[in-house]
């Protein structure tokens, strides 16, 4: 087998319209490869298809075209393998009420066929923090308890993917960070993980390579720092020693921004510009500089950058 985890071909999903609704085209032909071991981030804005390519890697939607080799396994030639190979936590936390947290443990390693003998129950609910609530029913755990017994089940048969559907989207401090050191452990043991987030600082920080999903389509699939290095806008930031003057001769094509606080940003292409010119033209407006710093492109204005565009006519 090849070093990718996942490997996806020309995957499209098309919802049948109902009530008269016209069809809706989620997935448009996505070609996606996620290497072994890595933390891999699917980021998209709503509606951009990233829950339905879960879904379809997870065996929940059935896709209408494509391929889709999970470690190695062909969906459609190895279900059984493919679907034992990927552990899901999904985004919503229904549950049946019924169930204690070992109940529902065991309950999923029985679906998994996971033999009596090799079920790590106890060590499951410890490690996400469960072990005291271990023989409480579900209906009693708070939403931040049933999130970590959902992190819980998509570990029983010990896949060697995990995927997270925005797992921590309203969920306080103290579980985020369970939920990203046990991540970050359980890659350490080479687990390839696939997360799903809204927050793009959590993205840049947990993620070794980013994919960006709009439109059904994947718009651009990069390391994580290449991504942030691609954004040519940089600004630098002056704080003048006194008030500004109100007319800065500036080089072509570079935005002055003046702050709240009285500093001076100006945003200019690292192409087209150097900081000493800028500089210059600071010094040549009388500006006596106080402090200086810059700041550089994140995650975000990639994301905006690259999402912001016009829907691209069908
Ligand atoms: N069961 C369904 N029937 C019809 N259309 C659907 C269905 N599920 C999703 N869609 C549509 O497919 C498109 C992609 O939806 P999807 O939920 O995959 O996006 P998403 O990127 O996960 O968004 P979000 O971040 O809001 O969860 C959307 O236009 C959505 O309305």
């Amino acid at each position: 087998m090849t070093n990718n985890a996942i490997e996806i071909e020309g995957l499209r999903k098309t919802y049948a319209g109902s009530n008269g609704e016209p069809d809706k085209e989620a997935l448009k032909g996505i070609d996606l490869t996620i290497p072994q071991g890595s933390i891999f981030g699917l980021l998209g804005p709503n509606g951009a298809g990233k829950s339905t390519l879960i879904n379809i890697l997870a065996g929940l939607v059935v896709k209408t075209d494509g391929a889709v080799r999970i470690w190695g396994f062909d969906q459609d030639v190895n279900p059984r393998q493919s679907r034992a190979s990927i552990g899901v936590m999904p985004q919503e936390l229904n549950m049946d009420p019924f169930f204690t947290p070992r109940g529902a443990l065991d309950v999923q390693a029985g679906l998994y066929g996971v033999p009596r003998a090799q079920r790590r129950t106890m060590d499951i609910l410890r490690m996400v923090g469960l072990d005291d609530k271990a023989d409480a029913y579900a209906r009693s755990l708070s939403g931040g308890m049933r999130r970590r017994l959902l992190l819980g089940k998509a570990l029983v048969h010990n896949p060697h993917i995990l995927v997270l559907d925005e797992p921590t989207a309203g969920v306080d401090i103290e579980l985020r960070q369970m939920l990203w050191q046990n991540v970050r452990r359980l890659n350490d043991q080479g687990m390839t993980i696939i997360l799903t987030t809204h927050y793009l600082e959590e993205a840049q920080e947990m993620c070794d390579e980013i994919a960006i999903i709009n439109h059904g389509e994947v718009v651009i699939r990069d390391e994580t720092q290449n991504l942030i290095r691609r954004i040519d806008a940089k600004t630098l930031v002056i704080q003048p020693d006194g008030p500004a003057p109100s007319d800065i001769a500036l080089p072509e094509g570079v935005e002055l921004e003046r702050r709240r606080d009285g500093s001076l940003a100006f945003t200019y292409s690292r192409a087209r510009h150097a900081p000493g010119d800028l500089l210059e033209a600071v010094r040549d407006a009388g500006i006596r500089i106080r402090d200086v710093f810059t700041e550089e492109a994140n995650l975000e204005d990639v994301f905006l950058d690259l999402t912001r565009a016009p829907r691209p006519a069908a």
